[in-house]
């Protein structure tokens, strides 16, 4: 197949910028094995292929008569989806955004539920056109109205109700494999806040890119809601709320519910890896205490975003024209403590610690956290004990200073924000950042969805001035400059490491995801870049190309587990033969295993 020869890739543009070109190969795809018949599988989106069935195959299938008799190409259904899509593009024009994000949610999702091997390849090759729809920031939009857009269910839901039926629940699931598990308990969801059992589409947005980016077979994939109840009181005001009707449970009541299904996913599949995505804080650090010992598991707000932030800062050092060891140098302020903020500071200060050869005490010194109450010293009363090892002295800056206050006095390279709330980095904060003690200051407004954003690029780009590095979590467009010169948006979002995450660690049959995985997988996403795109303020890969970046994240982490001695192996592949893989052996071999959406031919067995 064309596409699996981005395999040999080098690193140049041209080579990547490939990775999503469109083909349709005439290679024969080897045998898909159903268990169904006729109408059946029609209605199965994993098999059906519309009107794409072969005659032969609506012969063997008991398909016939069933269709119209014209068979149409793969290419032109897909033809005709994006046709029906421009359509609705043109017809929206001028309409609300809301409305016209949630339209194109509708149609793309109206082919998820009817054709995935259809869905997963127009998602694929217009990856830069959808993934703001099916993941963020629309994802966001779809959570919130998602009781009134609710059709057909994906993916599984555990509620508080279900209390020591988990076990045999789990083998409800229609596939006999699961690969990759994405769970929230949607207390987080996004800047969003608790959206209890709404959340259901953050796990599938995630997967969604599981599927595009990984290559992780969408039939391998499982979208998990617990849901334990919310306290968000409109959702349990509305009638249409399809949630329990309860307040959140807390304490051990919280953790046997989660504790019940971390054994059942296990028990059924066991090789499988889970991320946990959007609970909140507490819960987030806690469960990923308690289980990354135990379970295949991590935690992508905390570790993924990490991952992401960390090779952007890297990268902002190289875009400033300096030697990657003058990290230790940069003064870096973070406002938002919570599990991404936290996620990264830590990250970034073991990084410092290992650079400089000094303790990760001594590491923090050019760190400032900030969170609701201001920057955190060692003056708060009650504090976080993840954030106290964060905390400044009062006598250098005082205890809750504000944003503003910390810029001005500390003339920081970075501002970084995770805190949720949109528009907190305003005009006073990015206008003292040109006083910057960087030639290019950088602002990370890393904060979802779009009106989460600390600021936006272009309220960056006007205030803090022409010069500065930029990255949102959300995407915005590049912003023309006054001199004529591009002012390049960055997406820095967790999309670029977390399905290399997974992928790498199924891959390497890991038994859980360490620490120098998640470090691995951060080098390779800060060395991706060329010197000459990070000078003109280019530090992440372009969304085109997430397929390529996925599969060197993959190779990464899967080598990083080789190397810890937790890699069990996949498949037929033990671990002495992953340990015999050079590196491109290993990115051969996580291509080879990367699914790739294409007609198979159906064999139906009993
Ligand atoms: N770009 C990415 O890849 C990425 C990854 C993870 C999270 N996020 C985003 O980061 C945000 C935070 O996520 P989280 O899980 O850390 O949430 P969280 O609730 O755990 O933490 C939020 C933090 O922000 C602080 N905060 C609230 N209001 C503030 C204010 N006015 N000034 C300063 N600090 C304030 C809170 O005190 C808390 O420490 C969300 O919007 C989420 O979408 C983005
Ligand atoms: O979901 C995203 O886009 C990134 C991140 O996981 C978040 O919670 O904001
Ligand atoms: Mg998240």
């Amino acid at each position: 197949m064309m596409w699996r020869s981005i395999a040999g890739f080098s690193k140049s543009v041209a080579a990547r910028a490939h990775g999503s070109r469109r083909c349709f190969s005439t290679a024969i795809p080897g045998p898909c094995i159903v268990h169904k018949r006729g109408a059946d599988i029609l209605h199965d989106p994993w098999f059906n292929k519309d009107t794409g069935f072969p005659l032969t195959e609506r012969d063997r299938l008991g398909l016939r008569g069933l269709l119209p008799p014209r068979v149409i190409s793969f290419e032109q259904q897909y033809d005709r989806f994006i046709e029906s899509f421009r359509s609705l593009e043109r017809n929206t024009q001028g309409q609300p955004e809301n409305v016209v994000s949630l339209a194109k949610w509708r149609i793309l999702n109206r082919l998820h539920d009817r054709n995935e091997t259809l869905y997963y390849r127009v998602l694929m090759d217009n990856i830069k056109d959808f993934a703001p729809i099916i993941y963020t920031p629309t994802v966001g939009l779809v959570c919130q109205n998602y009781s009134g857009l609710y059709r057909r269910p994906r993916g599984m839901y555990f509620s508080a109700k279900d209390k020591g039926e988990m076990m045999s629940m789990i083998y409800n699931w229609p596939a006999q494999q699961v690969d990759m598990i994405v769970i929230t308990d949607g207390s987080r969801i996004l800047g969003l806040g608790d959206l209890g059992v709404q959340g259901i589409g953050i796990p599938i947005g995630k997967l969604d890119m599981y599927v595009s980016a990984a290559g992780i077979n969408p039939q391998r994939v499982l979208p998990i809601m617990l849901d334990v109840g919310t306290n968000n009181e409109k959702l349990l005001q509305n009638p249409l709320y399809l949630g329990l009707r309860q307040p959140r449970l807390e304490g051990e009541e919280y953790l046997e519910i989660i504790d019940e299904f971390m054994e059942a996913a296990f028990t059924r599949w066991p090789k499988a890896v889970v991320q946990f995505e959007d609970f909140q804080a507490k819960w987030a650090f806690e469960t990923l205490e308690r289980y990354r010992k135990k379970f295949c598991m991590f935690n992508d707000d905390v570790q993924g975003t990490a991952g992401v932030a960390l090779a952007g800062l890297l990268g902002t050092v190289r875009a400033q024209g300096r030697p990657l060891s003058d990290f230790v140098n940069q003064k870096i302020v973070v406002v938002g403590a919570g599990s991404a903020g936290l996620g990264v500071t830590k990250m970034a200060v073991q990084a410092v610690a290992r650079m400089a050869g000094i303790s990760e005490i001594d590491a923090t010194k050019n760190f400032y956290l900030i969170d609701k109450d201001g920057l955190v010293t060692t003056e708060r009363t009650k504090i976080d004990p993840a954030a106290l090892a964060f905390a400044k002295n009062p006598a250098e800056i005082r205890e809750g200073a504000t944003i503003v206050e910390v810029v001005k006095k500390v003339k920081p390279h970075v501002l970084l924000g995770l805190s949720g709330v949109g528009g907190i980095f305003g005009e006073d904060v990015l206008k003292a950042m040109r006083e910057s003690d960087s030639c290019k200051p950088a602002i990370f407004a890393m904060s979802n969805p779009t009106l989460n954003a600390e600021c936006t690029a272009a309220d960056a780009f006007k205030h803090a001035g022409g010069n500065i590095v930029f990255a949102s979590g959300s995407p915005f467009e590049n912003i023309e400059l006054d001199n004529g010169k591009v002012g390049h948006v960055n997406q820095a979002n967790n999309m670029y490491l977390f399905p290399g995450i997974g992928l790498g660690t199924l891959l390497a049959g890991a038994r859980i995801v360490t620490d120098g995985m998640l470090q691995a997988a951060a080098e390779c996403l800060a060395s991706y870049m060329t010197d000459e795109e990070v000078q003109k303020g280019i530090l992440y890969p372009s969304i085109n190309n997430i397929r390529h970046i996925t599969t060197e994240v993959g190779a990464a982490v899967l080598r990083a587990a080789v190397s810890d001695d937790i890699a069990e192996g996949h498949g037929d592949v033990g671990p002495k033969d992953l340990s015999l893989m050079s590196k491109e052996d290993t990115v051969n071999y996580i291509t080879r295993n990367m699914w790739f959406p294409i007609y198979s031919p159906l064999v139906h067995e009993k």
